[in-house]
């Protein structure tokens, strides 16, 4: 099955996949199949799209809800919960990120992404036992909206459930043993980020660019992605073309991050996307989406997997802390990732073709 997309030549599409047998008890042979259905969409497009999350509706609509709540909120409240750039937590008002610069590609207007957000992750405190740097495990700042924290632990909680199912049907597609992630993602550094894009009247300027947010690759293992309906989402095909992206009734978007392609050697892509919301009767039509990054251990070292070395490896070993490092210093911090060579080369060449 399917999911149409806006698509000229007929041959993009994000597939959708029913990981039910993951979460009730299917079978060897239903499991195989979704396993099979997994690798392919990682292989070719790096974005898929599940059903079968058993994600309760009532969890996702207070979560939507109490974004909602606190996105109506005046900028001057909001910007009560900015916290420093190196610490990934709290509210970023529009035009305070650029995506593009954790690929390292300058955007025409630095610091020009119009999207705004909330993040919160997993803290340092939840692993008592462990002495894991409070900077990347940072303390999450919690807004005065009611309802607020409880609403979006418990859709984090989901988040974290549906991205562990995720990585053990990895294992199986990739035929490694069914626990193989878990060594690498038992105190995983997840973030989720809830994006708002909408920029008040009188802010939008038709003229320049009018960017939601930068194409970039997600920085982890594997992206647990809701968003609405409303056109935005653009992915970026092996042929360097922009394609639009909207999820099916129900379905969540999964992307595959920079680690999971460092891991598999490629095997699986890390895709390239960014965000430009549609511009209706001139004025942003609003859009929200809420990334959950599973990112993994902090101190994990990624390796090329043995049995995706083939002709040789591409990548040398990184631990997840020095890899999302380098990203968030240049989305977060503005300065240039300097390692992304390869996927800002194919940003320019797209640029370049105006496409
Ligand atoms: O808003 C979206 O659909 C995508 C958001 C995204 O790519 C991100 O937060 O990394
Ligand atoms: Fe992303």
């Amino acid at each position: 099955m399917s999911a149409p997309v806006d698509n000229p030549a007929g041959t993009f599409s994000v597939p959708v996949i029913d990981i039910s047998p993951y979460i009730a008890n299917g079978d060897a042979a239903e499991r195989a199949v979704v396993a099979a259905q997994i690798d392919d969409a990682a292989s070719v497009v790096g974005f898929m799209q599940i059903v079968g999350h058993q994600i309760p509706s009532v969890v996702l609509e207070e979560f939507t809800a109490v974004m909602d709540d606190f996105f109506a909120l005046p900028i001057e409240q909001k910007k009560a919960y900015r916290t420093a750039p190196e610490i990934n937590r709290g509210y970023a008002p529009p035009k305070s990120e650029s995506l593009s610069l954790s690929l390292g590609v300058e955007s025409a207007n630095r610091m020009n992404d119009f999207f705004e957000a909330f993040n919160v992750g997993v803290e340092a405190s939840s692993y008592p036992d462990l002495d894991l740097p409070t900077d990347q495990y940072a303390t999450n700042t919690w807004p005065e909206v009611e309802h607020f924290q409880a609403a979006v632990s418990a859709y984090f909680g989901e988040a974290s459930r549906v991205a562990h199912t995720l990585t053990r049907i990895f294992a199986d597609a990739l035929d490694l043993p069914p626990d193989f992630f878990d060594g690498y993602t038992d105190h995983s550094v997840d973030v989720l980020r809830m994006n708002n894009y909408a920029l008040p009247p009188g802010d939008v300027d038709l003229d320049g660019e009018l960017t939601g947010m930068g194409e970039h690759t997600d920085y982890g293992i594997v992206t647990v992605l809701w968003a609405d309906q409303v056109r935005g989402l653009q992915v970026l095909d092996h042929h360097g073309i922009w394609h639009d992206v909207t999820p099916v009734d129900g379905a969540l978007l999964i992307n595959l991050g920079d680690l999971m392609a460092r891991w598999t050697n490629e095997r699986w892509t890390s895709t390239l996307h960014r965000v430009k919301p549609p511009i209706v009767d001139g004025s942003i039509e609003r859009r929200r989406s809420a990334a959950f990054f599973h990112d993994g251990n902090i101190d994990a070292m990624i390796s090329t997997l043995p049995s995706c070395v083939g002709a040789g490896s591409r990548y040398s070993p990184i631990t997840v802390g020095e890899h999302i490092g380098a990203k968030l210093a240049g989305s977060r911090a503005g300065q240039p990732n300097p390692y992304a060579r390869r996927e800002a080369d194919r940003v320019r060449q797209a640029m370049r073709r105006g496409l």
